[in-house]
């Protein structure tokens, strides 16, 4: 690892990061600060926990220090609690310079976010769709001569999964100048490489780690192989064994759905584990509330979805458990990347049901590791199976009594409008484009059969024929 003193930072950024432990650059550090001290575009692909987020902080913060002005900086994230994570980097690295920085994320009041836009910060954190919906509505702030565009995550912030940032991303892409420093980070940049281009035009720099694997090796990875009934059971397990063994583990549990989320949540706290959740149909404020309570200790287990499993950077977190095997596997490599950070161990573990089976291979084969068995005595499980389903099924009668699910439903309403779209019409919509799938589906099967039968009778021509000459060979003779 090089001395940050070679990479051409000065030295009070040094002495800085010297303050917070930080002696030597990490591989990704090394490589793109220089390149983005030349004024280079840069493109920088590393392992989660590799320290991604300095890589870039130290470079836009001695620029900064050499002409400070604002808005100079802007950096665009997918997460609201990676927002203020990273804001946090800057505001603690960037002291000794008075940095001004802003965070504008959806949940938060917009017009004390509009206020501290206007009053021109250094360095502006943003999720893309808040951000967006201050360009289109306010004219007290510009970004047209902000001199570093960072796009945190960028592969996420380009996907077009369940939260599509295509639309903001233009309306935030026309409001930045042309002339700029573009800076993508994520630890997996590669499917969506050619998407980036376009956005870092000027012959990006581009830097990834050289490793065989897409995992860093401090991670010891596990599977526990059970049928879908008896997941749970094998959950409580192994958290009991977990919190038996080690006073001061964290443990962050992965699940497909906010429902799902609620539900163990909820059950685990009837086996009084000291649990909390995180997902997209809290509250913001419960969100953050949630997180600093788990990042202070205070709760040692934080049940969520993916909105967790992106850039958290949680030192006390020694044990992921997905509860679900990730459909994909960069969803995989985010989560379990939120423990065996920055050279510490960890362990992660997935539970795969006899369905998921195909799932592990393809991560497997993408991270070219191998998942061990997670050796576990199953006559323990056993003996807890039915008083945990039944615990499980009682919180489910118990949220279903809420209005969780009608939540759920203005939620997504509310999104579609803030969208500017008619949720009925969309419903409409969705239901007419189904119809339309379900046509083509029956209109293909129907096609495949028809080439089929005509396979047959081909088939059976041919064999009719091979008979016949055959036959006619053996007459004449
Ligand atoms: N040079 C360094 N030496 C030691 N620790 C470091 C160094 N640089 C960063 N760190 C620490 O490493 C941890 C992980 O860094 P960071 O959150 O930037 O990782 P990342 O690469 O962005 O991970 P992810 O892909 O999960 O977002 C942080 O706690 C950070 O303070």
């Amino acid at each position: 690892m090089a001395d940050f003193s070679s990479l051409g930072l000065s030295d009070w950024l040094i002495k800085q990061c010297k303050q917070l432990g930080i002696q030597k650059a990490t591989p990704v550090q090394e490589n793109c600060v220089p390149a983005i001290l030349q004024g280079r575009d840069c493109m920088g692909c590393a392992k989660t926990g590799s320290g991604k987020t300095a890589a870039f902080v130290l470079p836009v913060l001695q620029k900064l220090s050499e002409d400070p002005y604002g808005i100079f900086c802007l950096v665009l994230t997918p997460t609201r609690e990676l927002a203020y994570q990273i804001a946090e980097q800057f505001r603690v690295l960037g002291k000794p310079l008075g940095l001004r920085d802003c965070i504008i994320v959806g949940g938060m009041d917009m017009v004390t976010q509009a206020l501290e836009l206007s009053n021109q910060p250094h360095v502006v954190v943003a999720t893309p769709g808040r951000l967006a919906d201050h360009i289109r509505s306010s004219s007290t702030f510009s970004m047209a001569k902000i001199q570093f565009l960072i796009m945190d995550e960028a592969d996420r912030l380009l996907e077009q999964g369940c939260t599509d940032f295509t639309k903001d991303l233009e309306t935030i892409l026309t409001a930045v100048p042309a002339k700029r420093q573009t800076l993508l980070f994520s630890a997996t940049l590669t499917d969506t490489l050619q998407e980036l281009k376009h956005i870092a035009m000027n012959k990006p720099f581009f830097w990834e780690s050289k490793s065989e694997t897409r995992t860093v090796e401090e991670l010891d990875q596990r599977y526990i192989l059970t049928p879908e009934k008896v997941k749970d059971a094998y959950l409580v397990h192994l958290i009991q064994t977990f919190t038996d063994q080690h006073d001061d583990w964290s443990i962050i549990i992965f699940t497909s759905t906010c429902k799902d989320c609620q539900i163990l949540t909820m059950m685990l706290q009837k086996f009084h584990f000291p649990t909390i959740s995180l997902h997209s149909m809290m509250k913001q404020k419960q969100r953050f509330a949630n997180l600093a309570k788990f990042k202070a200790s205070v709760y040692k287990i934080l049940i969520a979805t993916d909105v967790a499993a992106r850039g958290l950077d949680i030192p006390t977190v020694q044990v992921v458990i997905n509860h679900n095997t990730p459909g994909l596997p960069k969803i995989y490599i985010h989560r379990v990347g939120r423990t065996a950070r920055a050279g510490r161990n960890g362990v992660s573990i997935t539970l795969v049901t006899q369905y998921d089976i195909h799932l592990v291979h393809s991560i497997e084969e993408q991270i070219q590791t191998k998942l061990k068995e997670f050796p576990v005595e199953e006559k323990e499980v056993l003996k807890i199976l039915t008083q945990v389903n039944v615990t499980r099924r009682e919180c489910e009668i118990r949220l279903e009594s809420t209005d969780f699910d009608e939540k759920k439903e203005i939620n997504k309403r509310k999104q579609l409008i803030l969208e500017g779209k008619d949720p009925d019409l969309e419903a409409k919509r969705k239901a007419e484009l189904e119809k339309i799938r379900s046509q083509k589906k029956k209109f293909k099967q129907k096609i495949q059969e028809n080439i089929d039968k005509q396979k047959q009778k081909q088939l059976k021509k041919k064999l009719l024929k091979r008979k016949r000459t055959k036959k006619t060979a053996q007459d004449s003779a």
